[in-house]
This record gives structure tokens, C-alpha cells and sequence, in this order.
């Protein structure tokens, strides 16, 4: 930040009084001081190319605009990649946080869910002819799975991929209104191509859902070819600069290689070739849901930044009459509010950190052929997805909220935050659905167990374990925190596998007896996520030093310990936390939140988000709130004239009918 800033005198003390250097836990978060450096320097230089572009702020602009704005930005991020040979994906990454700060893009399925898939699911010599074109952008495209009658379950798609062994082309086609593949990203105006998933149908014999490359639109006019009606589905609670689509295929005749053959293939005279695992055909998902933890979990970071800044540099009432106001930070309850959304910010990037590391080591091996480490994967993923878009769509929304009306501005950037983090609920796989994957990998896991069989180490909590009853008192120990959650997830995975057993022997079938324990097991899946978080912000925390550690440390406790107070049924009901243990637990929360307080705000610092990042009025980092504010309302488009059209057209017009309809006074310009 520039030394010449003029900064909010309140953020000024709240800097100098932090217990720990949060330029240490920035390098920690960033990978060290170099790589902050470079981050520092990626980011700031696209902020001020993208200002140099003359687009309007995001807030400011109709959805047409953000549309164009969104792909003449992206325009100019692929450009500067290229100039700067920007190749890793945490330095793209980076880039596009700051071009499009919790902003979506026609082009956001480009990589994560054009090119990855089909690297994934396309033979070599499918990729050797069209990843090029991919890459260098000849094929836009995107991941046409989702139908206007099924997104969920999968093996309902219509969408039908007929072989015909005499021209040797598949023919894909929309039987039906409902099988309108719709709300694919990018497909409605943007996209020239897309992997479609439809129903294989080969020598009369379905088999099941496989991903084809399909153009549609010609490559040079942009035109939709023949047999294909495609179009924007319209505008949506939020991303309103991306155009998701909707795509109809009138018996559109694909050549064969156009299948991505890689797994399973049709041969020419129409013979289907089996994968070695179905599942395989579900990867593409497994990759977007690491990153949605990453991008869920960067929104509740940036939401969290904006609101205790604002909340330090915001004075309102007094605590002790005559004393003067107060920065609304020194709330306990404002404190209650923010807190363990910061706490759950850390949390959740921590998670992100392990499950994204996890991925990376496991799919070499998935690539070989090695199908071990899948199941754990997918649970793995597909729980934390859950978990963390849940948790960081209500964290931002609490940070909205807790900013008072300012919080409803756009002028925030939280309406904006939040839009975007709750639509992660639902894509990707909505949230109940997928959390339920995770419970039908604890149920197999408890099956193995009882079958004396090994189960990966991370399960190893759902081993029977010695102690009945937790050694938690009023010291915190991570270790019986920790401990605590263990129990939790192992008695809840046990109770629920015990009501499915129960069903069953009462004469219900397995799905049935799925369907009636589907509470209990959601409860138990998000048990188990929640301890795998706990844990591995507890590792996290456990490598640091020093009064970094030790603000750290507290923050994690109060993660913990928020979580044990919202839910503390699950701990009680069998005895494992005693009456008198939990009775420490509400007041070492209210210590804790204490303690944090000097240093809440040089925590969200240590988060690192430019200005031009966080785009919001509240949380800019010299604090400048009300200047901020001001200027985004001057720039309202309402006020480019002083008199509107509409006044001339409805609002006079109106107000002469009724004050003529009522005989009143004589007509006056002034009072
Ligand atoms: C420093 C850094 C800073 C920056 C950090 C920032 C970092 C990030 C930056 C990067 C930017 C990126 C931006 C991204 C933005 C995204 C945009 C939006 C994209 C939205 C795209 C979409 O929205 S796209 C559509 C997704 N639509 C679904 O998601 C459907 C859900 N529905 C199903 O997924 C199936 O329908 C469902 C339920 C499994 C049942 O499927 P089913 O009926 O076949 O399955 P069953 O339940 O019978 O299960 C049968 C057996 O399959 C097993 N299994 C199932 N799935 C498996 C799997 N994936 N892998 C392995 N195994 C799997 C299961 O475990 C069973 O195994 P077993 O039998 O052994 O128990
Ligand atoms: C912003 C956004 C972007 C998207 N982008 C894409 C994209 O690029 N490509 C694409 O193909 N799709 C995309 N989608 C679609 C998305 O993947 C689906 O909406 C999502 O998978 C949920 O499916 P659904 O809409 O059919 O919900 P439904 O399955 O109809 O869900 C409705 C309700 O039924 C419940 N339910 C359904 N099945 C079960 C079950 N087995 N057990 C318990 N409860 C159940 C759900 O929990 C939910 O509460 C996008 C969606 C959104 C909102």
C-alpha cells in the first residue's frame, strides 16, 4: 500500500496494536516471501490494467454491460498471461481473483470444465488434434451435462447418443422439453463447442452416460449450426455476467471419433468397449468440486476482510453513557457475529489448501490405472464441497448482515460475495446430494470394519475407541477438542448405520432404508467433513511459532468451540461431554472472542487482498468509508440527468391526475 495513504486513524491503531506480524502469516498463506512478492505483483498489475480498460464498476452496469465488460477483461487477463508466460495454475488463479473479483465470466469453463474434462475422458489422438485448438481459443466451449429435467441424477439423463454403424456418426438428440440441456456456463452467447453427456445407444442397448464433443456454432460467423437452438436461459439470482444456456439437439449427426474415447469406446461397426470403472466418467466433477472449496472458501476470506475492517472504522453508540462512540468491533456481540466467520475463513482456506494437494497426488495414480484412493477422493471432495460452500455462503452472508445498511449496498461488495458463494450450494452437484455421497463411503467404511477389513488411516476415528467420555476441561487442549469431534463423527456414523440396519430388518429395501435414515446420515457425513476441517487447520496451526501460533491457536479454539456450542446435542446426548464440561465452553468462547480482538484486524490483513480485490467501500484498506461511499452513489446511473424521462412520462403525469382528481391547491414549482 502506498506510505502517502491517507489512513482511517482508528484501522492506524488497530495495526499498531497486533500482537503478531501478520506480514508472517501472509508469507505462510502465500508460500513464503518471494511468492508473495510475486502475488503481490500479478494481482496489482491486472488490477491497473483492468482500470486502464475504462470498464465501469461491476455494480454500476446492467447485465448486457457486465456481459461485454466480462469478456473484453478476459480479453486482456489471457493476453497478459501470455505476455508474462504465466503457465501454473496458482498464479492464474490469482490473476483471475483480481480481474474478476467474485465475478463469473462467459469463459470461467474454458479450463475447469472444457479442457480438464476432455484431457481426462479423450484418447491421445483426440487430444493431439483438439487440445490445440482449445488452448488458443479456436473452441470455446463448455460442460453441457445438466437438463432442464435432471441435474442430479445422473443415470436419468435424456439426452440420447444413437450409434449409426452406416455413416459411422453418433446422432444426439433432445427427445423431449426436458431433456433441454440447461444451465451449462458460457453456453448461451459465448460458447462454440461443449462436451455434452447423453445416453449411449449402441446395437440397440443403452450404456449409460458418455461425454462427446460437439460444435455449435460455426467458427467463423458464430452462427448456431444446423439442428442445434441454443440461447441464454435468462436472468439469475446472481453471475450475471455469465450467460448460462440452454441447448436443444435436433438429431445432430456427430462424427464417431467425436465420443471421448479414452475410457470406453464404440468400435466402427458399433461394438461398445467397457471401462475398467464407470465412475471414471465422473472425474471432471471430482476436479471442479477441490476447487470450488478453494473458491468458496476465498469468498468468506474477502467477506470477512471487508466486515472487520468496516466494523473498526465504524462508530456508532456509546458502552458507557457520556464516553463518546464506540468502533462497533468492540460489540461483543458484533465480535459473536464476526469472529468465528474469520476463524471459519482460515479454516476453510486450510482445508482447501489439503483437499486441492490430495488431488494432485492421487490423480497420477488414477491416471495409471490405480483406482484405490477414488472412493476417498470422491467422499473426500464431494464433502467438503458441501461443507464449505455452505459454510462460507452463510459466513458471508452473516458479514452482510453485520455491516448494517451499508451491507445492503452493492457499494459492499457483499450482495455480490454472497451470490456468488451460495450458487455454489447447487453446482457442481447441490450440496444434499453430495453430502450424502460422502455418508455412503462412511457406511462402506463401517461395513469394512465390521468385516475386520483395512480402512484408509483418515477413517481410522471410526475405530471402537477406549474412552467413553472426554478429558475436555477448561484448559481447551487441542487434543481433547479434537478428540471431541472424533467421537462425534464415529457415534453419529454408528448410530446412522445401526437405524439403516434397523430398517432393513424391519422389512424395508435397502434404497427405502437409505431414504429413511437420509437425515441421519447428512448429519453424520457433515461430522465427519467437520472433523476432517478441524484437523487440518489444526495441523496447519501446529507448524507455526511463536505469536503467530499463538493468535492462531486461539483462533482455531474458537472454530472448535463455536462449533461444539452450535451443535451441542451431538456431544451431550450420550454422555460424552459432561453437563459440567460444557458449561466452560460458553464463557471460554466469550474469553476467546476477547482475546481476539486486538487482533481481528491484522488477521483479515494477513488475508492479503488488494483493494481492487475486495472492490467494496466498507473494506478498502485505508478505511476512506464514507468518501467511498459517496462516490459510488454519485456515480449511480439514476443520477447521469437530474430529471429523469421517467419523470416527464409516469411520475408527473401521475401526480397531476391525482392532485387534479382531488381538487387541491393551485398548481406551484415551489413550496
Ligand atoms: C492462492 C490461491 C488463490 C485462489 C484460489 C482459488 C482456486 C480455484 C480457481 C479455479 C477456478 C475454478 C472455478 C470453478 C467454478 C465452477 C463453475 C461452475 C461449474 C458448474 C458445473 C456443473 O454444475 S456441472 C454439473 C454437475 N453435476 C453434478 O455434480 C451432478 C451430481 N450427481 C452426481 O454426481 C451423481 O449422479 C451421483 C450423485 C454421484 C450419483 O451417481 P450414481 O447414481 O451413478 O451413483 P451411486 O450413488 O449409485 O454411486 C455409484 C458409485 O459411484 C461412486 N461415485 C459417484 N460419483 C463418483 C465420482 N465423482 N468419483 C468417483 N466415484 C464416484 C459412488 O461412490 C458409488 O460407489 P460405490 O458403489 O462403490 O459405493
Ligand atoms: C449457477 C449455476 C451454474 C451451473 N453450471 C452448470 C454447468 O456448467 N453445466 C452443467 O451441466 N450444469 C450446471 N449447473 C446445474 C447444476 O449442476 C445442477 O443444478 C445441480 O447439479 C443440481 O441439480 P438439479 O438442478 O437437477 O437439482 P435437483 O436434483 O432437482 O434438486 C432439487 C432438490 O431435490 C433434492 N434431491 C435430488 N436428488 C436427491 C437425492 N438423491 N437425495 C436427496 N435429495 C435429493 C436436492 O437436494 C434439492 O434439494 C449449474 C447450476 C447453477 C445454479
Amino acid at each position: 500500500m502506498a506510505a502517502t495513504q491517507l489512513v482511517n486513524p482508528d484501522l492506524v491503531k488497530e495495526r499498531q496494536n497486533a500482537a503478531f506480524s501478520p506480514e508472517h502469516l501472509t508469507y505462510f498463506l502465500y508460500g513464503g516471501p518471494e511468492k508473495t512478492k510475486r502475488k503481490r505483483f500479478l494481482q496489482n498489475l491486472v488490477i491497473e490494467g483492468v482500470k486502464k480498460l475504462g470498464v465501469k464498476q461491476y455494480a454500476t452496469v446492467s447485465r448486457e454491460e457486465q456481459y461485454e465488460q466480462a469478456l473484453q477483461k478476459y480479453a486482456y487477463l489471457v493476453d497478459t498471461e501470455r505476455q508474462l508466460g504465466i503457465t501454473n495454475s496458482t498464479d492464474k488463479a490469482l490473476l483471475h481473483e483480481a480481474v474478476f473479483p467474485c465475478e463469473s465470466f462467459p469463459y470461467i469453463l474454458q479450463y475447469a470444465a472444457f479442457i480438464n474434462p476432455f484431457t481426462m475422458l479423450a484418447s491421445e489422438e483426440q487430444k493431439a488434434k483438439w487440445l490445440p485448438l482449445m488452448k488458443n481459443f479456436r473452441l470455446v466451449g463448455t460442460y453441457a451435462q445438466t437438463e432442464m429435467g435432471h441435474g442430479s441424477f445422473l443415470r436419468g439423463l435424456e439426452t440420447t447418443a444413437t450409434y449409426d454403424p452406416s455413416t459411422q456418426e453418433f446422432v444426439l438428440h433432445s427427445p423431449t422439453i426436458s431433456s433441454i440441456k440447461y444451465w451449462p456456463a458460457g453456453l448461451g452467447k459465448t460458447a462454440n463447442a461443449c462436451i455434452v453427456m447423453a445416453q449411449l445407444i449402441t446395437k440397440g442397448h443403452n450404456y449409460g452416460m458418455h461425454a462427446f464433443l460437439l460444435q455449435i456454432r460455426d467458427l467463423d460467423t458464430h452462427q448456431p449450426l444446423s439442428g442445434i437452438t441454443v440461447g441464454d436461459i435468462g436472468s439469475k439470482f446472481g453471475l450475471s455476467a455469465n450467460d448460462n444456456g440452454f441447448l436443444k439437439m435436433d438429431n445432430v449427426r456427430i462424427p464417431r471419433n467425436n465420443m471421448l474415447m479414452r475410457h470406453s469406446r464404440v468400435l466402427p461397426d458399433g461394438t461398445y468397449i467397457e471401462p475398467k470403472n464407470d465412475r471414471l466418467m465422473y472425474g471432471g466433477m471430482t476436479s471442479i468440486r477441490t476447487d470450488v472449496v478453494g473458491v468458496a472458501s476465498r469468498r468468506l476470506c474477502i467477506a470477512v476482510t471487508i466486515a472487520i475492517r468496516y466494523s473498526a472504522v465504524r462508530r456508532q453508540s456509546e458502552i458507557e453513557p457520556g464516553a463518546g462512540e464506540v468502533q462497533v468491533l468492540d460489540f461483543q456481540t458484533q465480535q459473536y457475529r464476526l469472529f468465528p466467520q474469520l476463524a471459519a475463513a482460515y479454516a476453510t482456506t486450510f482445508a482447501s489448501t489439503t483437499i486441492s494437494a490430495f488431488y494432485r497426488t492421487v490423480s497420477p495414480h488414477i491416471e495409471r490405472g490405480d483406482l484405490q484412493e477414488l472412493p476417498m477422493l470422491h467422499a473426500l471432495s464431494a464433502g467438503l464441497k458441501a461443507y464449505t460452500s455452505w459454510t462460507c455462503a452463510d459466513g458471508v452472508e452473516v458479514c452482510r448482515l453485520a455491516c448494517g445498511g451499508h451491507g445492503y449496498s452493492e457499494a459492499s461488495g457483499l450482495p455480490k460475495a454472497y451470490v456468488d458463494t451460495t450458487a455454489a450450494c447447487t453446482y457442481e452437484g447441490e450440496n444434499y446430494v453430495l453430502i450424502l455421497q460422502t455418508a455412503r463411503y462412511l457406511m462402506k467404511c463401517c461395513r469394512m470394519l465390521a468385516e475386520g477389513e483395512q480402512v484408509p488411516e483418515v477413517m481410522d476415528f471410526l475405530r471402537p475407541s477406549t474412552s467413553e467420555t472426554s478429558r475436555l476441561d477448561a484448559r481447551l487442549v487441542m487434543g481433547d477438542l479434537i478428540q471431541a469431534f472424533a467421537h462425534r463423527a464415529a457415534r453419529m456414523t454408528r448410530d446412522a448405520a445401526q437405524s439403516m440396519q434397523t430398517s432393513i430388518v424391519k422389512g424395508e429395501n435397502p434404497g427405502q432404508a437409505w431414504n429413511s435414515n437420509s437425515v441421519q446420515l447428512v448429519a453424520a457425513a457433515k461430522a465427519f467433513t467437520e472433523l476432517h476441517v478441524v484437523r487440518v487447520f489444526a495441523e496447519a496451526v501446529e507448524t507455526m511459532r511463536g505469536s503467530l501460533r499463538h493468535v492462531m491457536e486461539s483462533l482455531w479454539r474458537l472454530f472448535a468451540v463455536n462449533n461444539i456450542v452450535s451443535s451441542l446435542g451431538d456431544f451431550l446426548v450420550d454422555g460424552y461431554l459432561s453437563t459440567q464440561q460444557v458449561s466452560l465452553l460458553e464463557p471460554a468462547q466469550r474469553d476467546l472472542l476477547k482475546e481476539l480482538r486486538p487482533d481481528a484486524v491484522s488477521l483479515v490483513d494477513a488475508l492479503d487482498f488488494p483493494d481492487g480485490v475486495l472492490d467494496s467501500a466498507l473494506g478498502r484498506w485505508d478505511g476512506q468509508v464514507y468518501e467511498a461511499l459517496y462516490d459510488y452513489s454519485l456515480r449511480s446511473k439514476l443520477n447521469e440527468k437530474q430529471v429523469l424521462d421517467a419523470y416527464l412520462k409516469h411520475q408527473r403525469p401521475f401526480m397531476e391526475s391525482q392532485w387534479k382528481k382531488h381538487a387541491a391547491s393551485a398548481v406551484t414549482s415551489r413550496l
